[in-house]
């Protein structure tokens, strides 16, 4: 079943048409990688979703119900979750205190928050780092915080911006195999990398986006052997 569709997104900067027409869709359960060059569209289209933009014109279709009008706030209790591209923890707060500010939104008390937080921590291999504040965690254990808290607003759908972007070989790695046990609990993941060793072997399905319009898309092993995405994404070599 389809747990989220973009039909026609139009979201312009002036001059500059960021998401030009954009058909996206995504079933329960699925993997899909977002891929293309620097300034194709990618990070604009997970803000339209997520509602930090509001889109120009077309429908964001999520579990049956147009969101497009609503504000963030109103979508991550649907069910909507995303990490950014930048880290942001709250540096000052501890890890349990990050991953709390997201199960907070959907638990009775803050003792089940901190339960749900616990549970979070462990799943993604955090704990022996659960009383340290943000401020001391490496880059990788950062962007894990962030997927952290994201997942602790129990998503039906993660979308994570270049979330193994910095880590070396062994940390890229271990995010890879948390990034497939979050899918494999049943969370639908859209991921935007540009590490091709990373996305084409995690995605179900591929979307690539040139200058804000889907140019391809289709199964990894499809969409790297289709010229107009090597003319694209790797300058035609
Ligand atoms: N807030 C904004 N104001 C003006 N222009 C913007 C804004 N956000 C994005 N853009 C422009 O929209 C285009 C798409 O940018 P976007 O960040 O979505 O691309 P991207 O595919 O995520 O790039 P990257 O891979 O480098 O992160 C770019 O030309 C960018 O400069």
């Amino acid at each position: 079943m389809t747990i989220l569709e973009c039909k026609h997104i139009y979201k312009k900067f002036g001059g500059i048409t960021a998401n030009n027409d954009v058909n996206i869709s995504i079933d329960e359960g699925e993997m899909v990688g977002l891929i293309g060059p620097n300034g194709s569209g990618k990070t604009t289209l997970f803000n339209c979703i997520s509602g930090v933009y509001k889109i120009d014109s077309g429908e964001i279709i999520f579990r049956g119900n147009a969101i497009q009008k609503l504000p963030p706030h109103r979508r991550t209790p649907l069910g909507i979750a995303r990490t950014f591209q930048i880290v942001r923890p709250f540096k000052a707060l501890t890890v349990l205190e990050n991953v709390m500010i997201g199960s907070l939104l959907k638990s009775k008390s803050p003792l089940e928050a901190e339960e749900k937080a616990r549970e979070i921590i462990e799943f993604l291999g955090m704990t022996k780092y659960i009383d340290y504040t943000g401020a001391h965690l490496t880059l990788a254990y950062k962007k894990r915080l962030e997927i952290a808290r994201a997942l602790a607003t129990e998503p039906y759908i993660l979308m994570l911006d270049e979330a193994m972007a910095g880590l070396n070989a062994a940390e890229t790695k271990e995010a890879v195999e948390f990034v497939r046990k979050i899918n494999d609990r049943g969370t639908s993941i859209i991921l935007v990398e540009h590490v091709m060793e990373v996305v084409m072997p995690l995605s179900d399905r591929v979307y690539v986006l040139e200058n804000g319009k889907v140019i391809s898309q289709g199964l990894p092993s499809e969409v790297s052997k289709d010229p107009l995405v090597i003319e694209a994404y790797l300058g035609g070599e």
